[in-house]
């Protein structure tokens, strides 16, 4: 494996495109913004699809996948341990069904969802033995009450270096089934990740939720997904009782949507700059969560047409502030917030998005920091900031390994000239198109 010059530990991923870029300054475009674009396959879908599409009998056929980092370790996470996956342009053709799985290393990179989705997949596959390993970055972050609950339910893993945390050693096993306890209020994908693997288990798994569930429409987003591989699964809307029988996945051939998450940067550009963006194929009916933004940007006072096939939206001549906003449910987009809100009119508070510290950095700290970088005032509580309007001064950003941080200052760029980001590869996690979207819609980008 390859060492990434840039992001010590984090292995080179085939699918990202600007490793060795040290720096980027980002200024605003001479024109206004008046721009269509059309944004990569959704993060979350593809690897779900990936995985439901490995453990289903037959060939399902994935068509727009997303190409970046986290899809590309997912890929080669389930290519070692021998599923076949063909990919051809921006589709992929999964062969699954096999448990006879290859023994070895799998690296899932920074990926949270392959991370956390594919320890219950293992556990369960009946025989086997596997060493996952991950980037700096993602043994950093929680998976302790995910391997807990795989415990509980008769699985052989082992922490290998820090309890709770990757490395971990899986050895297959038969799992029973019955009823557990379970939180997410850390992180939803926990849960994801048992229920992706509980069709194969000896009985009916019974999840309560105790604690709550952070961002629980992308648990939503799961169960939908595992009917669709024709799974039987019951749940109640507020996600406090679900119930998945055993049953075999079948194949499916699958549009993935595109990600709503990577167009919200879209949808703030054109709001701090109070110009036009058209996002040609994103459809407002979705459910994955991020399109709640849209809802934050007319109340700053954006005009948004939702149309059959696309989303414009129109940035105002004066954003409006001073408002509070609960995140809880679209959590990846309280960055997004925070730089939007630097040029509103006045003060806004995010609440409810304490766990966003377990995220691939520690999104709230790292909001302090940055604002206080650039000369903007902010107040940082335990669950939530709140931002103060005001004119920012050209720095030097750190980017902190972290995607949504390095998209989300790099719109401070858009208004204001000379925003130099460091590091800023780290954007091809689930987007390495970014800055040349950027710069075809006349941002300009300057590699330092
Ligand atoms: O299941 C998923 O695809 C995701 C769940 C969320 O994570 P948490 O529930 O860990 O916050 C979200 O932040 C992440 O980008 C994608
Ligand atoms: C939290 C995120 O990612 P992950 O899937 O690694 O959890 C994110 O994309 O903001």
């Amino acid at each position: 494996m390859k060492e990434n010059k840039y992001f010590k530990g984090n292995v080179e991923s085939g699918w990202g495109n600007l490793q060795n870029i040290k720096s980027l300054i980002v200024s605003p475009s001479h024109r206004p913004l008046d721009g269509e674009i059309s944004v990569p396959g959704s993060k979350s879908l593809t690897n779900r699809a990936l995985i439901l599409g490995a453990m289903a009998e037959g060939t399902s056929n994935l068509k727009g996948i997303l190409k970046s980092d986290d899809s590309y370790w997912c890929v080669e996470s389930l290519k070692s341990l021998g599923v076949s996956i063909k990919i051809k342009g921006n589709d992929a053709e999964v062969a699954g069904g096999s448990t006879n799985f290859n023994n070895g290393e799998i690296y899932v990179g920074s990926a949270g969802t392959a991370a956390r989705f594919l320890p219950g997949f293992l556990a369960a596959a009946g025989k086997g033995e596997w060493k996952l390993t991950a980037s700096d970055n993602m043994k950093k972050r929680p998976i302790g009450p995910l391997i807990q609950t795989l415990y509980e339910l008769g699985a052989d893993i082992q922490y290998l270096e820090k309890e709770n945390h990757y490395p971990i050693l899986i050895k297959g096993k038969h799992l029973s089934g019955g009823e557990v306890k379970m939180s997410g209020d850390v992180s939803s994908q926990f849960i994801s990740g048992l229920l992706m693997a509980a069709p194969r288990f000896k009985s009916p798994l019974i999840i309560r939720t105790d604690g709550g569930i952070v961002q629980k429409n992308y648990v939503k987003m799961t169960l939908e997904l595992m009917k669709e591989f024709g799974a039987v699964v019951e749940f109640d809307d507020n996600l406090e009782w679900m119930k998945v029988i055993p049953s075999a996945y079948s194949a499916n051939d699958i549009k993935i949507e595109a990600d709503i998450s990577a167009a919200c940067y879209f949808m703030a550009l054109a709001a701090v700059t109070g110009g036009r963006i058209k996002i040609n194929n994103i459809d407002w009916r979705t459910k994955q969560p991020d399109i709640g933004m849209l809802e934050i940007f007319e109340e700053m006072g954006c005009i948004v047409i939702k149309a059959d096939d696309y989303i414009e939206l129109r940035g105002p001549a004066q954003l409006k502030g001073g408002f509070e906003v609960s995140l809880k449910e679209m959590s990846d987009q309280a960055l997004t917030l925070a730089v939007t809100a630097i040029f509103s009119d006045g003060p806004v508070i995010v609440k409810n998005v304490g766990h966003i510290r377990h995220h691939e950095s520690d999104r709230l700290k790292v909001i302090c920091l940055s604002m206080k970088k650039i000369g903007i005032n902010v107040q940082v509580f335990d669950d939530g900031f709140k931002i103060y309007p005001g004119r920012p001064s050209p720095s030097a950003l750190d980017t902190y390994d972290d995607h949504r941080v390095a998209m989300s200052l790099a719109l401070i760029g858009t208004k204001i000239p000379g925003v130099k980001l460091n590091d800023p590869g780290c954007v091809s996690k689930t987007f390495p198109e970014y800055f040349s979207v950027l710069k075809n819609l006349g941002i300009e980008i300057e590699n330092k």
